[in-house]
């Protein structure tokens, strides 16, 4: 199975006027993808159940009309309602609503709660600003209504590129799409709105969607199933590399062995602590097959480095946040070894995000930062922090540094230099408890020691991560999720 495409709003109109080009009339596409939200209607009434489309000026209007007419024809008994006048819809909706014999009321009218369905067709990729006026109005009036509201493309209030709300939006049910989803579907709290989506094929070939989109993917197992590692039965622990993970001082040396635990859990053949002399004692007291070895600042990280087996690095957790981690940043960039980085190492650079200036573009490194240190990172940097799309914050991150960004969140987005960027959904809000963060690092610095490219082992080990923690559920520590991750690469091998 390919790995599944997310297109924006924008790749979408291209998509949609290639397909157009190639032959198919833009009218046969509406048709298409009315039929198919008419189609998920039925399923979800019974025999003349009462429907009320509201639509919308524009072509998801033209939606509207589409469905409307088909369930009218199933034998349903169908209220449509238009924001604005029949006389001014343009283009394909024009056509379609010739095909509509019914009475076209004002939106205003509608009386939603009298309805068994509501079909959602006021604003679909072209929302252009907030709503108001008549449009919030019925929009508040549908939410209120408690009636189940199918939304076509997208629920209305919805942004589609950044998922963000726009004054208002439906809340819906279920969501019919078409031809792939787009970021309001998958980024939050866009998602939320959706209910259940469907992406209906409406005949627009895989080959337009990737030759306009292409590099915003769903994070699902299809996008790194196949660099998975699976050892050979002539490997030994040497061929599946050897992280090595930095550890902080006397009193704050757990999220390095949480980290190194699950580097070890997800195959990284061997795992060094690498502990401040003052911490030895208490990280040998904790670790049985993960080596220990004495790293006394950045001069000493540099010395360990000097055995070119280590080939993976979590550099990081409860380090402090000061000049000694900056430094030993900086030993890790230049030693060019896999690298992953969060938590201090990241906020050590609160302001000076200038010092990592492509910095990483030499060797494969992910930076792992949730939405907080993401902002103290790029503190000053508005080219950064201002785009209201989160994958677009993510992308212009790593095309900053030149390594690949995790901004972690509900929706944790990963984003490579390249421009390829993948949106996580597998997440449950369980995952948020002291420690998880470390664990993630484990996991990724892990596959990258067995020779994983960064971005797939960002991708896959935060989908490891999260679906670790969402088999577990309530109750759910850090110390759990290593243990977690053989069941989840068990069923995903099998
Ligand atoms: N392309 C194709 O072939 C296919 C497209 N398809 C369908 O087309 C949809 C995209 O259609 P679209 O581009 O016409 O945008 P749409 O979402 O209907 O809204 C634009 C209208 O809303 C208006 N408007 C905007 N914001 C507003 C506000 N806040 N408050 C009030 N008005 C506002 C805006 O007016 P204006 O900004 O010009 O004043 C304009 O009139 C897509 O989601 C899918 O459903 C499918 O049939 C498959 C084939
Ligand atoms: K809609």
């Amino acid at each position: 199975m390919p790995p599944e495409l997310v297109l924006t709003p924008r790749e979408m109109r291209q998509a949609d006027a290639w397909t157009i080009e190639s032959g198919l009339p833009g009218i046969e596409l509406m048709r298409r993808a009315g039929h198919a939200v008419a189609r998920a209607a039925a399923e979800m009434l019974t025999k003349e159940a009462r429907v009320i489309v509201a639509a919308g000026p524009g072509q998801n209007g033209g939606d509207g009309f589409v469905v409307a007419t088909r369930l009218a024809g199933m034998g349903h008994r169908v209220s449509l309602g238009l924001l604005g006048e029949v006389g001014r819809l343009a283009g394909d909706a024009a056509l379609a609503a010739k095909d509509w014999k019914g009475a076209v009321e004002p939106v205003e009218s509608l009386p939603f709660a009298e309805a068994d369905l509501i079909v959602d067709a006021l604003f679909g990729t072209g929302l252009a600003r907030d709503l108001g006026g008549a449009a919030r109005v019925a929009v508040e009036r549908m939410n209120a209504s408690g009636i189940p509201v199918l939304a076509v493309d997208l629920p209305s209030g919805l942004d589609g590129e950044t998922g963000r709300v726009r004054g208002l939006a439906v809340k819906a049910r279920r969501t019919v799409t078409f031809a792939a989803r787009k970021p309001c579907h998958v980024l939050m709290p866009g998602r939320a709105f959706c209910g259940e989506v469907e992406v209906a094929d409406i005949g627009i070939p895989r080959v337009t969607l990737e030759a306009t989109g292409g590099r915003l993917f769903a994070n699902a197992p299809p996008l790194w199933l196949d660099r998975l590692p699976k050892p050979g039965l002539d490997f030994h622990k040497y061929d599946r590399g050897h992280t090595l993970v930095v550890s902080g001082g006397a009193t704050r040396t757990g999220a390095a062995r949480l980290a190194a635990r699950a580097a070890l859990r997800i195959g990284s053949g061997l795992v060094t602590v690498a502990s401040p002399p003052e911490a030895l004692g208490v990280n040998a007291a904790h670790l049985t097959a993960i080596m220990l070895r004495g790293c006394d600042g950045p001069e000493g990280l540099h010395q360990i480095l000097q055995d070119a087996r280590l080939n993976a690095l979590v550099l990081g957790p409860a380090l402090g946040a000061h000049s000694g981690t900056r430094a030993m940043v900086a030993v890790a960039a230049h030693a060019r070894r896999s690298l992953v980085l969060d938590a201090d190492a990241l906020t050590s650079f609160e302001g000076l995000a200038t010092e990592l200036h492509q910095v990483f573009r030499h060797a494969p490194a992910v930076l792992t930062p949730h939405d907080g240190e993401f902002r103290r990172l790029f503190k000053g940097h508005p080219d950064i922090l201002d785009p209201e799309s989160k994958i677009e914050r993510a992308h212009r991150a790593a095309a900053y540094t030149g390594a690949v960004v995790v901004l972690k969140g509900p929706d944790t987005v990963i984003a490579a230099p390249d421009g390829r960027a993948a949106i996580n959904e597998n997440g449950t809000p369980y995952l948020g408890t002291a420690g998880s963060g470390d664990t993630l690092c484990g996991i990724v610095a892990g596959l990258m020691a067995q020779g994983l490219p960064a971005f797939e082992a960002a991708c896959a080990g935060v989908w490891i991560h999260a679906e670790a923690g969402a088999s577990f559920g309530p109750g759910l520590i850090a110390e759990d999720l290593a243990e977690l991750i053989p069941g989840v690469l068990r069923t995903l091998l099998r």
